[in-house]
């Protein structure tokens, strides 16, 4: 199998995964893996796709810009700009974007404060925090239409290899070094947000019935 071949499998695979998590509801998502760092290319899920199908046409091959590397029918994702800035910014080598209502609902609750932190959390390990009071920081940006200002807004956040930024009410954008980092966080975060939004959720009910 070549190189690039290869990386399409890699990347089927995630998206395989997080498929069979329903976490590509109503077309959304997008997700990305570099191929080559000079100059820089990569896979890029095709726009408006059913993500949670497999065919030959879920990924095309885009540069620097985002713009297709050769000749296709496809239109790279309407969010490409936000995987060009991390491989850019970054020595990022995939990115992972979805929508759940766990994430939309965090966003909400703390959007305002343009953070969510997390400790306490044995969780909080898998992205690489082994202290005991280690804080995990996820920060929330605003859901700009416009995507260049998203991306610029976007960018700001990204001076590591591996982190993660929610967009208010819209969803998670993760990267990491490979795919199995970046899975590794992506499932680290829906797991902190669905555990946190029972916890509330419990509490409000043992409020209103103790
Ligand atoms: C209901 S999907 C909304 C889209 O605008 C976007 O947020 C998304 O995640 C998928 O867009 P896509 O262009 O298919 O990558
Ligand atoms: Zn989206």
């Amino acid at each position: 199998m070549s190189d690039l071949l290869k990386k399409w499998a890699e990347l089927a695979d995630v998206k395989a995964e997080l498929a069979s998590r329903d976490w590509f509801l109503g077309t959304s998502g997008n997700l990305s893996i570099k191929v080559a760092d000079q100059p820089l290319t990569f896979f890029v899920t095709a726009s408006g796709k059913d993500k949670r199908k497999q065919t030959n046409d879920d990924f095309l091959l885009v540069d620097a810009l985002g713009n297709p590397a050769e000749p296709t029918h496809l239109k790279p994702s309407a969010e490409t700009l936000l995987h060009v800035e991390i491989y850019n910014k970054t020595n990022a080598g995939c990115v992972l974007h979805v929508h759940t209502i766990d994430n939309n609902v965090v966003s909400e609750l703390y959007g305002d404060d343009g953070e969510v932190i997390f400790t306490g959390q044995e969780m909080i390990k898998a992205f690489g925090l082994w202290e005991e009071d280690a804080v995990f920081r996820i920060p929330i940006i605003r859901n700009h239409a416009h995507i260049p200002t998203l991306a610029a807004e976007f960018s700001k956040h990204l001076s590591a290899d591996s982190g993660a930024v929610l967009i208010r009410n819209h969803g998670i954008t993760v990267w990491g070094r490979s795919s199995f980092e970046a899975k590794k966080f992506l499932e680290a975060c829906e797991f902190l947000f669905s555990y946190h939004v029972k916890l509330l959720m419990l509490k409000g009910h043992k409020v209103f019935t103790s």
